[in-house]
């Protein structure tokens, strides 16, 4: 709590009582002038290092007048190094822990926002590379703001980030004023992006990614109290300018119907902070005030903006990357590349074997030889020639790379499309059903009009059909991402405009070529344009070799997670069978009484036996298998191949006989895929398949319509998807009946040419019932969006019938849902026998229970020995070792430079610090208290946008709007040397 006094204030003056100015404020913590640096950082920051590294964006900003401490509180000094330094040493420390099973990349860039005088709008200037320029901020497709051309610095190393930070503080807009000696006249921002990928993931294989800011504010300031003039002033002018628009910003977000429209467009700095204040992370606010008396005004304002920002509410989301998604992607480049390459190829063959093609057989060609060969300029054209050839190969890759990742965005905005659309569909189902019940209870009434005397309970009118807030806000969200839609494909053909630019510029370069090269050169020339996309393609080749062994563990670890499902569902039955024998005191027949001490003792073991057959299977993949080649689209194998030397990486990936690669492909293919055009061996054979399989995996709804007509079609692509999602999981499940042993045979054993038949067959007609279905479902009629028949009803719908049917028994079972009625079957103590397929033996004798309650006593000690392990390993990771301070101080000890911006006791410009306002307080407050996607604890999963997690998606929807936040509580603090004379407030 802060109590925040007016030093004008007369407790004398009766007339004024009732007007104080007396204001008490309410924060998450409050730290007086005794906080210690590592205090504030617990307090504020530490709890959002383990979010990032699990893929959920956070913020922490400092925020208040100038001369406060903020940057004292980010920076901090050698001695006492501020949240920078401590988040950085704790989020490498957490990787550093966590780094066996999880794979991690982390880039950092620094940058400031800052007006310069000639233009009118902000600009950003990155602080690792000042030489670069000015920035500009581009909004992608998510809406995410990312600064086009800022340097990244992709390292895991704190030291070294902690070098560059301290180069970049250096570079910072710094000047004296009178209200702070090293006052910062811009705001400064670290951006740190990680990446997160496990090394050993399920079926879902997902790649994390958060960002966190870390954002050392300009301080507001009073022109009065600066003193300053000229530049200064219009500094501060500027400052207080893009500080207005946060305060705007907040004030907005603060509303409480929350419906006002939110300017972020006014600064560089608030389009920054878009999803820090409103979006998609996890905020603090860190506001400094001072206790001088002089400081009432400023205090008060930093007091109400912090206040306000407490009833600010972000919705945070995992980010989360589906990795097979990006297998096609790369697949796709290979491919790309590789048809190049076989061009070119083509090109020195054709000039080798001396052959001139008769458009070059001109007089013009034979001079432009002739010149090459005598002239020094020639040499230096050839040169030149080269260049701009690579350059442009060059950006070909960059535009394809982009391409992918617009790609790689579209994907994500159908998925939440689709998950918009079932909120609707649900909703719009859940009203039709009420409506109908009415309309039901209204009939049966008026059909007994004799008793219509009597008091009738149902309402007059329809039951209320008022959206509920989760439905309009998947209203709106779907017209943002029609949007973003919009907006990518615009992009996506601008990109494919530039790329067949490219491609002509290239091709009239290489036709240049022979006109003014010797053929020796040309050759060279060429050949060194082969090197170039070779060595683009093993880079793509082996981000996609990585990613598809991690694809084949991932399947692997998605039978040893389904056996042992199903495993706790058989445990879960005996136990409870086995406690209502004990409660009931039942006769267990001896034989019975056997099986189960057996069930006992063997259950370590045979699980143990499980999971190392199943691990020696991966482990055979993984070493039997390769990155299946992807065949040249054209031609066959190149003559040339063989006879060069330098293409040796060509060669090897050539070298496999036809029989050999079919075996590869066998050991690589991962036994548990949907539909006969998704095995992995054609993914890699050409880009048409990658496209198909992005269209296998990825629901793909159709154009978005929000109130129009084309909103009938919304619905059956979702429930296109739900089939699609189906059919997988059906495949899934039959491909789990197989024991870990026979999948190992299975990847050896040939297929029959009858075998292969009958999966045809089998896949022809899968294909034609969805096709059925999908005509059917656009059969149905309905103007609103979406029609009735929701894929989330079991009753009046096919597809979603096949959806529940055909779901993995492991789903079902995350959801909560009954035992099946098999199961409920086997549970009855009347079947306790009979689930068996045996009664009691006439002539054995049955015995009661021996070891009364031998299931919970047991187990419950494993089960909770384990998940005492599990709880442990997790939480080592990010334990608290209060070593950061230290560490953080000697780290900080090294960076002299840092002497020069925040320490107070060392001299600038070789004059000491003048005597200023120390700053006083930090009040921290969190913007709002985020609630993460529920987290399914039997898989450890979140409810993501992956589509193969739809069921789940699916009972998230039914389950209600998205988690929002508690009301937040605001903390308040004193700090610095004026902590004494709040007395005086
Ligand atoms: N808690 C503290 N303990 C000791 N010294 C402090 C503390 N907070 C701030 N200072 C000192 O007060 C001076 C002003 O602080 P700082 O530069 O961090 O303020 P600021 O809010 O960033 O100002 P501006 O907005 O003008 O950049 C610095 O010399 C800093 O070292």
């Amino acid at each position: 709590m802060v109590l925040l006094k007016d030093p004008l204030e007369d407790p004398d003056d009766v007339l004024r009582a009732h007007r104080s100015r007396e204001k008490t404020y309410m924060f998450d913590v409050a730290f007086d002038y005794t906080a210690t640096q590592e205090e504030v950082y617990r307090a504020t920051t530490k709890g959002l290092i383990e979010g990032l590294i699990s893929g959920y964006n956070a913020t922490v900003f400092a925020y208040g007048p100038t001369g406060c401490g903020k940057t004292y509180t980010m920076l901090g000094t050698d001695k006492e190094p501020g949240i920078y330094v401590r988040t950085l040493n704790d989020l490498f420390k957490a990787i550093e822990e966590t780094s066996d099973d999880m794979q991690y990349s982390v880039s950092m860039s620094y940058l400031e926002p800052i007006s310069a005088l000639q233009i009118y709008n902000e600009m950003i200037r990155d602080l690792l590379n000042p030489a670069s320029g000015f920035l500009d901020l581009r909004e992608d497709s998510k809406g995410e703001i990312q600064v086009a051309g800022i340097t990244e610095v992709s390292t895991i190393n704190a030291r070294e980030i902690m070098e560059l930070l301290m180069k970049g503080n250096k570079q910072r807009t710094q000047e004296p004023t009178a209200a702070n000696q090293t006052s910062s006249r811009s705001h400064a921002v670290l951006q740190v992006a990680v990446k997160q990928q496990s090394r050993c993931r399920d079926i879902l294989q997902e790649v994390r990614f958060a960002r966190l800011f870390m954002i050392d504010l300009a301080g507001s300031e009073r022109a009065a109290q600066t003193q300053n003039r000229g530049q200064r002033l219009k500094e501060g002018a500027h400052i207080n300018r893009s500080l207005l628009a946060l305060g705007n910003c907040i004030n907005a977000l603060s509303e409480k119907n929350g419906n006002k429209y939110v300017n972020y467009r006014d600064s560089k700095l608030t389009r920054l902070l878009k999803d820090s204040l409103g979006g998609n992370s996890r905020t603090v606010m860190i506001a400094h005030i001072s206790p001088a008396s002089l400081a009432f005004e400023e205090s008060r304002n930093t007091l109400t903006y912090a206040d306000r920002a407490k009833s600010i509410r972000t919705r945070v989301k995992r980010n989360l990357l589906n990795v097979s998604y990006h297998i096609a992607q790369y697949t796709s480049i290979i491919s790309e590349l590789r048809s190049e390459i076989q061009r070119l190829r083509n090109k020195i063959a054709d000039q080798a074997s001396g052959q001139p093609n008769p458009d070059r057989t001109d007089i013009r060609h034979v001079q432009a030889e002739v010149q090459a060969h005598s002239t020094q300029q020639s040499r230096a054209e050839m040169e030149q020639l080269r260049e701009q050839l690579i350059e442009a190969f060059r950006q070909q890759m960059e535009i394809r790379k982009h391409l992918m990742e617009l790609d790689n965005t579209n994907m994500e905005i159908q998925i939440d499309t689709s998950k918009h659309l079932l909120t609707i569909a649900d909703w719009e189902q859940e009203r039709s059903r009420h409506c109908k019940k009415w309309q039901g209870e209204r009939r049966k009434e008026s059909f007994h009009k004799d008793d219509s005397e009597k008091d009738s309970d149902t309402p007059e009118s329809p039951p209320d059909s008022t959206e509920p807030q989760e439905v309009a806000m998947a209203r709106e969200n779907l017209v943002t991402l029609m949007t973003d839609q919009k907006k990518i494909s615009k992009q996506k053909a601008g990109l494919e405009r530039q790329l067949g630019e490219l491609r002509e510029r290239a091709r009239r370069l290489e036709e240049l070529l022979p006109r003014r090269v010797s053929s020796d050169e040309q050759r060279e020339v060429l050949g060194l344009l082969c090197k170039v996309h070779e060595l683009e393609i093993e880079n793509a080749e082996m981000q996609s070799h990585a990613l598809l062994k991690d694809n084949v563990i991932r399947q692997k670890d998605a039978v040893v997670q389904r056996f042992e499902q199903h495993r706790q569902l058989c445990h879960e039955i005996i136990r409870q069978q086995r406690r209502f024998i004990d409660d009931h005191n039942l006769l267990v027949p001896p034989h019975l009484q056997e099986l189960y001490e057996l069930y006992i003792r063997d259950l370590d073991e045979r699980n143990l036996s499980r999971v190392v057959a199943l691990d020696k299977v991966a482990i055979h993949t993984l070493k039997e298998g390769s990155l299946p080649k992807i065949a040249l689209p054209s031609r066959g194998r190149d003559p040339l191949q063989e006879l060069d030397s330098d293409q040796e990486s060509i060669r090897t990936l050539g070298s496999e006989t036809r029989q050999e690669r079919v075996k590869v492909r066998r050991h690589t293919l991962p036994p548990i895929l949907p539909e006969p055009d998704s095995d992995n061996n054609r993914v890699f054979k050409s880009s048409t398949h990658a496209k198909q399989m992005k269209k296998s995996v990825v629901m793909t709804p159709p154009p978005i319509h929000i109130s129009g007509h084309g909103n009938r079609e919304l619905l059956p692509s979702a429930l296109e998807g739900a089939l699609s999602y189906s059919l997988l999981s059906h495949s899934v499940s039959s491909h789990l009946d197989s024991s870990p042993e026979s999948s190992e045979h299975g990847t050896e054993a040939p297929l029959t040419p009858k075998e292969r038949q009958q999966i045809l067959r089998g896949m022809h007609s899968i294909v034609v019932k969805s096709a059925r279905r999908r005509s059917k479902a656009l059969e149905i009629d309905a103007l609103r969006l979406p029609p009735p028949p929701s894929p989330l009803d079991p009753k009046n719908n096919k597809s979603s019938l096949s959806l529940s049917e055909a779901s993995p028994k492991g789903l079902v079972l995350r959801r909560g849902r009954q035992p099946s009625p098999e199961l409920r079957h086997a549970t009855s103590d009347d079947n306790l026998s009979s689930s068996t397929g045996e009664g009691p033996a006439p002539n054995s004798t049955w015995t009661r229970p021996r070891n009364r309650q031998a299931m919970p006593r047991n187990n419950a000690p494993r089960e909770q020995d384990f998940e005492a392990r599990r709880r442990k390993r997790r939480s080592r990771s990010f334990e608290v070792t209060g070593q950061a301070l230290t560490q953080g101080k000697s780290t900080s000890q090294r960076f002299r430079p840092l002497d020069s911006t925040s320490d107070p006791h060392l001299h600038i410009n070789g004059q000491p610090p003048a005597p200023l306002l120390r700053p006083q307080y930090r009040v921290a407050a969190h913007l709002s208290k985020v609630r993460p996607s529920p987290i399914n604890h039997q898989t450890g999963s979140v409810a993501d946008t992956s589509l193969a997690n739809l069921p789940a998606q699916l009972s998230n929807l039914k389950r209600g709007p998205q988690t929002r936040h508690p009301q937040p509580v605001l903390y308040v603090t004193t700090t610095g040397a004026g902590g004494q004379r709040i007395r005086k407030h």
